[in-house]
């Protein structure tokens, strides 16, 4: 057997393994390295969370991003350079994470590389007949592996497409393995670029979890921000608390097909995005009317009507669920005062409360992705809309 098979051969049989989980989401912020130990697979899958650091990226490189990012019509020749150059980039940031943390590469295991979504578009987007559901993920784990010394699994979503899924979301998987509770209901809620939630209920097995995005997390106000504030994001929601909700134009951005569509479905920044608001404020009759902090006060009550419209339509009225926030969103304070106001039932805190940095969750949920798709026993059973697949593709070094 070729050496570098019988190791992953080895990895797969340890009790317990150290994997790096890499994300990088759709606000475009950072790399989020967390190195975890993860210990079994499946329904007797443990983690737990070594080191966790968020490296911000250069704005060069971000510039770069930007030009093809969540945008059609994006050049295939820079598509093109920067499937590598991601992949570098992000590998050199886990070699500083790693001398940091003074850990050799010869203690980690695996990474489980998400890559950068620069593209998604699920069926329900594209509605072209002729394609299936597709989504695009750049940074070639090849890269990734030769530069880090790694074994690298990279690009999880295709396969959860092939088995007929959307791509995403993929955090019903870790977020089951890891809090599903035999006592609590959990609402998992993960407020990144976009939204998006997982429902647990109390002692169930997989059939009965569900996941879905929701719609706009912090997309639309960081990009109100970085357009008119050249800033990266609304840091404590300074400039938004100083505004004012403004119905008209918050009852036009909730009308859209995708908001009314049935879950579990996907979106992200090609559907919410500037234009998009651009048109609520034009047909609202609001172009030219509010003040910047009246309408950044007004896309964070759209985020939250979002998830709050969500929860309504999907999660039983009578039963008592806590709800566990996480993503940088959980930050922002005038979020998460109104989301705690219009769902009180759920009681709100975030994730730590589960043992987990919310700002790593994500990053983890990768880790816990390689981990099944190595050693996972298939003791838990997939389902249609939640192919139980082996996800990620094998990069060895050298
Ligand atoms: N102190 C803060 N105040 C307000 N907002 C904050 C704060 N800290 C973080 N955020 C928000 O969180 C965002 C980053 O969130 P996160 O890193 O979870 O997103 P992501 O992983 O890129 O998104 P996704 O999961 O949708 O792909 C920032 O762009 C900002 O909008
Ligand atoms: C295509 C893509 O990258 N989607 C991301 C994005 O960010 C949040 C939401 O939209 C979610 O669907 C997904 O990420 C998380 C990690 C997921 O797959 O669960």
């Amino acid at each position: 057997m070729k050496r570098s098979v019988e190791k992953l051969y080895e990895i797969s049989r340890k009790a317990s393994r150290n994997i790096i989980g890499l994300m990088s989401g759709t606000s475009l912020d950072g790399l989020d390295i967390a190195l975890c130990r993860i210990t079994g697979s499946g329904l007797e899958t443990r983690a737990e969370l070594l080191a966790f650091t968020t490296i911000p990226y250069e704005p060069g490189f971000c510039g770069h991003v930007r030009e093809v990012f969540a945008r059609k019509d994006g050049e295939l020749e820079k598509i093109c350079l920067l499937h590598p150059l991601v992949a570098q980039v992000q590998a050199r940031m886990v070699v500083d994470a790693l001398k940091q943390w003074k850990i050799s590469p010869e203690e980690v295991d695996l990474i489980a590389s998400h890559g950068q979504t620069v593209y998604h578009a699920p069926y329900s987007f594209h509605h072209n007949p002729e394609f299936p559901n597709a989504t695009l993920q750049l940074g070639d784990g090849d890269h990734m592996a030769e530069i880090t010394g790694i074994i690298t699994l990279s690009d999880f979503r295709q396969k959860h497409i092939a088995a007929g899924g959307e791509g995403a979301p993929l955090a019903i998987y870790g977020d089951y393995l890891l809090f599903a509770d035999k006592e609590e209901s959990r609402l998992l809620l993960n407020m990144g670029g976009i939204s998006n939630l997982t429902f647990i209920p109390a002692a169930t097995g997989f059939d009965r979890v569900f996941c879905t995005d929701v719609g706009p997390g912090n997309t639309l106000m960081d990009a109100y921000v970085q357009k008119y504030f050249n800033l990266p994001y609304d840091e404590d929601a300074r400039i938004a608390s100083r505004g004012q909700l403004n119905e008209d134009l918050l009852n036009r951005l909730m009308d859209h097909s995708f908001l009314r569509l049935s879950a579990p479905k996907t979106t992200g920044p090609e559907l919410f995005n500037m234009e998009y608001l651009d048109a609520a404020l034009e047909t609202s009759g609001m172009q030219g009317q509010l003040s910047h902090e009246d309408i950044l006060h007004t896309l964070a009550h759209f985020t939250v009507k979002c998830i709050a419209q969500c929860i309504a339509k999907h999660l039983p009225a009578d039963s008592s669920v806590r709800g566990f926030v996480s993503g940088g969103g959980a930050s922002n304070p005038l979020v998460l005062n109104l989301l705690k106001k219009t769902c009180p039932d759920l009681q709100f805190t975030d994730t730590s409360a589960l043992g987990l940095d919310p700002d790593a969750k994500e990053a983890v949920l990768f880790a816990l992705l390689a981990n099944e798709t190595v050693s996972g026993s298939a003791n838990v059973e997939g389902t249609a809309a939640y192919p139980w697949v082996s996800m990620g593709k094998v990069s060895f070094p050298g």
